[in-house]
């Protein structure tokens, strides 16, 4: 059993007397390709950004490869995520100015590698993507699909511990969806990273190595 990267025991968030998230645990070793489902307002998202730092809960513990995310400062959060953790979120969220290398290449350029660094490291990963031809195109001037891959790269250029993704395949078609999701699995198997995803679709979950099943701001597992 390969280590745990990510440990998450009895996490709640509330926004003012609404608890978001009442009480969600859940492990992911390294590697492990987790696929977090649930109806809408089930909590799954509140709960990946309480996960990836992106919210601070308001009790319970998350653990990101040794670092106590709930007690870190800001600061800290801010370089776990930029270090260690990569996102794929349901729209792209790609930089409409930036071309599809620099977009992927981003988080490589946030850790300091010069803009041609970045370029030829990312261009492999956009290349096993099948989208390095449209490395200097501009978002627009794409499809979403291919959007959406190029959002993969840019989650994986950097070697994360951790993938966090949030409906990543929502605005796409079904086949192109399915695509999509593949090339998450296989480019983040290679690169060793885990992956939590959230979906609705029990297709897409059925491709990760463990469903957890949320309802109600709990997690649940089979
Ligand atoms: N910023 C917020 N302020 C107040 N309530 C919130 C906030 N964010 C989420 N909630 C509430 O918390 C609950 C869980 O929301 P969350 O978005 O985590 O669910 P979800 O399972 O991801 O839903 P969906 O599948 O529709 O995206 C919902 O009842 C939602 O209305």
């Amino acid at each position: 059993m390969a280590p745990t990267v990510l440990a998450a025991r009895g996490v709640g968030v509330s926004y003012g007397a609404q608890w978001a998230l009442r009480d969600a645990s859940l492990d992911v070793a390294e590697g492990e390709f987790v696929a977090v489902v649930g109806q809408s307002g089930s909590g799954k998202s509140t709960f990946l950004h309480a996960l990836a730092g992106l919210v601070v809960p308001d009790k319970g513990s998350v653990t990101l490869g040794g670092v106590d995310v709930v007690a870190a400062s800001d600061a800290e959060r801010t370089r776990l995520r930029r270090e260690r953790l990569g996102f794929v979120m349901q729209h792209g969220q790609l930089v409409p100015e930036l071309t599809l290398g620099q977009n992927a290449a981003m988080p490589l350029r946030l850790l300091g590698a010069t803009r041609r660094q970045a370029l030829a490291n990312v261009m492999p990963l956009l290349e096993s993507l099948g989208v390095a031809h449209l490395a200097s195109r501009l978002p627009g001037e794409v499809s979403g699909g291919e959007q959406q891959r190029v959002a993969v790269a840019r989650a994986l250029c950097a070697r994360p511990a951790v993938v966090f993704a949030d409906e990543p395949t929502g605005a796409l078609d079904s086949a192109n969806g399915a695509v999509v999701a593949a090339a998450l699995r296989s480019s983040a198997r290679e690169a060793g990273a885990a992956v939590v995803l959230v979906t609705h679709d029990s297709g897409l979950a059925a491709m990760a190595d463990r469903v957890v099943t949320m309802a109600d701001g709990r997690t649940r597992e089979p």
